[in-house]
């Protein structure tokens, strides 16, 4: 078995490598290339993200032993707060406002991208259909959320400064409270990991968790069928003869 000073290099190794900071649509929000529209389009899709894990954490609570249930559920009260205007979520609607988004824009999923509402299911349904000790290490890339905070609020003061101020609340508050979870997370795992096929159980739901905030921004970058040009083969498939349509009729 790795000691558990040993663990906690090779997730930081794997997060050095695969976390999203690293990903092309994040570094070109920190060093300020991002329109105001694809910024608008990033908070859009995270609020999906955001709204998400908090079901997952309630699907988690739900196999917990005890002790970690009382600790757990304090994440989902973080997000949902003690009514609408309180709490993380809350504080997202604020960033949506503060980038000027209508908040019928955020809670109708107007701007969701297909491929990111698929990403973030994801991860909802790998801690649904796995148990707890994997739903638990997956949320272990909040190793590195509290860091990516800290780039992300000064990249937006420094580069976008058209953000009300008041709308990068959320981001502070994550800074510390990530780093909260992440500590009470690998405790938490320390208590049940007993070989290394637990250990490598921990690397792979991280490395599972990377390729699903990896996937997030990539939806983000990809074409929709609305902005493919009339012309470009949109009209193959209803074209008689068309071996694709006649093999199906
Ligand atoms: O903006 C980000 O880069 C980022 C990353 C992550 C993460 O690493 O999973 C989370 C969050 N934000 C976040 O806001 C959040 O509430 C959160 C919860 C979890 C989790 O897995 O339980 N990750 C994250």
């Amino acid at each position: 078995m790795w000691t558990p000073a040993e663990l906690e290099r090779t997730l930081e190794g794997l997060l050095a490598r695969d976390y999203h900071h690293r990903h092309p649509f994040n570094r070109r929000m920190h060093a300020g290339a991002l329109s105001r529209e694809e910024l608008q389009v990033w908070v859009a899709n995270r609020y999906y993200y955001q709204q998400c894990i908090p079901v997952k954490d309630s699907l988690l609570l739900a196999k917990l032993p005890e002790d970690a249930r009382r600790e757990w559920i304090t994440r989902v009260l973080y997000h949902d707060g003690p009514s609408r205007e309180q709490g993380g979520l809350s504080a997202w609607r604020a960033l949506g406002r503060a980038v000027g988004l209508d908040e019928d824009v955020l809670e109708s999923h107007a701007l969701l991208r297909p491929g990111a509402r698929f990403a973030t299911d994801a991860y909802v349904n790998f801690v649904r259909d796995h148990p707890w000790f994997d739903g638990v290490a997956s949320s272990l890339t909040e190793l590195y959320a509290q860091r990516i905070m800290a780039v992300r609020t000064v990249a937006f003061e420094t580069h976008y400064p058209w953000v009300e101020p008041q709308g990068l609340a959320y981001f502070r508050s994550r800074s510390r409270q990530a780093g909260v979870e992440a500590s009470g997370a690998l405790r938490l795992l320390g208590g049940h990991t007993r070989t290394q096929q637990d250990q490598e159980r921990i690397v792979a739901a991280v490395r599972f968790k990377c390729s699903v905030l990896w996937s997030l921004l990539d939806a983000l970058d990809a074409t929709l069928p609305q902005d493919v040009p009339e012309g470009l083969g949109a009209d193959d498939l209803a074209r008689p003869g068309n071996p694709v349509v006649g093999g199906v009729a």
